[in-house]
């Protein structure tokens, strides 16, 4: 019998991206200045990625820009390959349902108690049934490492840290794709600052998530993060100059060639001091001047 080879064709799947977070050519202007020009960044899945640079340099913007909450004036953000400017509503919500906020003060609503602050997420998006709430609030509490008697204490009678930390228990419990963490430890002490870090690590040793922490704390880049990003501010570029200072691991920080680079991570302010003294000086040169003039034209009563 003659037999006959057929080729199936089996539809593919579109491949994953490797990227999460794929941003293109992003300017932003604000009060008619850029704040950010021609940022290019890509973040692949499971990374985690400082971002720090000088105050005022548009980290929290650009962080903002990443997720859809500040549209740019140029450029294109995909996330998961999907371009954010133009889902419907509906991808909207499902796109914001994969990334959780640890916001800089840890923002938990006083009026409620821990374990509603927990459960916020889980009932905004109506995401489990109701019997399913309680033990996954425990779940998320024991994974920053926080007992469960605490969830019906009010969020004013813990401390800073472990407020940071019922914080980070809110912002995980959907287990989101991206966790943005804005200045986890500012405001901390050196150990419990540790402990934040910590609990960064194991939160991404638990489950592959995509993290984004906007930071002043060395610290915290040097051991939580796998990528670093300085920032510098615009207005003190030239125009050809890319404002991507550095990128790259934080273990090439501290004798990368650029001076900039070094003088941030290093604490030193190096020229800044002496434009602040060239400033100072100008300026008590003009009242000088001016003191000057004055004495030559106010008559003496
Ligand atoms: N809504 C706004 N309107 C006008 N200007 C803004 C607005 N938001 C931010 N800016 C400006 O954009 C620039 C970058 O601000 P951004 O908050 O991103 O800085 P940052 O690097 O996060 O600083 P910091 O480390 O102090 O938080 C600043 O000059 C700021 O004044």
């Amino acid at each position: 019998m003659e037999s006959t080879t057929e080729t199936i064709e089996i539809p593919s799947e579109p491949p994953e991206s490797h990227f999460l977070l794929d941003a293109q050519d992003l300017h932003v202007q604000m009060s008619g200045h850029h704040v950010l020009k021609r940022i290019n960044l890509k973040i692949p899945r499971g990374e985690t990625l400082a971002l720090i640079g000088e105050s005022g340099c548009g980290k929290t913007v650009l962080m903002k820009t990443l997720i859809g909450l500040i549209r740019p004036s140029r450029g294109i953000v995909r996330f998961d390959g999907q371009n954010i400017a133009t889902m419907n509503p509906t991808q909207t919500v499902e796109f914001r349902k994969k990334i959780g906020f640890v916001f800089q003060n840890a923002a938990l609503f006083d009026s409620m108690t821990v374990g509603q602050n927990v459960a916020f997420p889980l009932r905004q998006h109506g995401a489990v049934e109701a019997d399913e709430v309680e033990p996954l609030v425990l779940q998320a509490l024991a994974d920053v490492g926080l007992p469960d008697d605490i969830v019906r204490r009010r969020p004013a009678q813990l401390s800073g840290g472990m407020r940071k930390r019922v914080g980070i228990a809110r912002a995980l419990i959907l287990q989101p794709d991206l966790v943005l963490y804005d200045e986890p430890t500012t405001g901390l002490d050196p150990i419990v600052s540790d402990v934040i870090n910590e609990l960064m690590l194991g939160v991404r040793r638990k489950y592959p998530v995509t993290s984004i922490i906007v930071t002043h704390d060395m610290n915290t880049a040097r051991k939580v993060a796998d990528r670093v990003i300085m920032l510098y501010p615009r207005r003190r570029l030239q125009d050809n100059e890319s404002q991507v200072l550095f990128d790259g691991p934080p273990t090439s920080l501290e004798n990368f060639e650029d001076r900039r680079v070094r003088q941030f991570v290093r604490g030193e302010a190096g020229e800044r001091l002496m434009e602040m003294r060239q400033r100072s000086d100008a300026l008590r040169e003009s009242l000088i001047e001016d003191s000057d003039d004055d004495s030559e034209t106010t008559p003496i009563e």
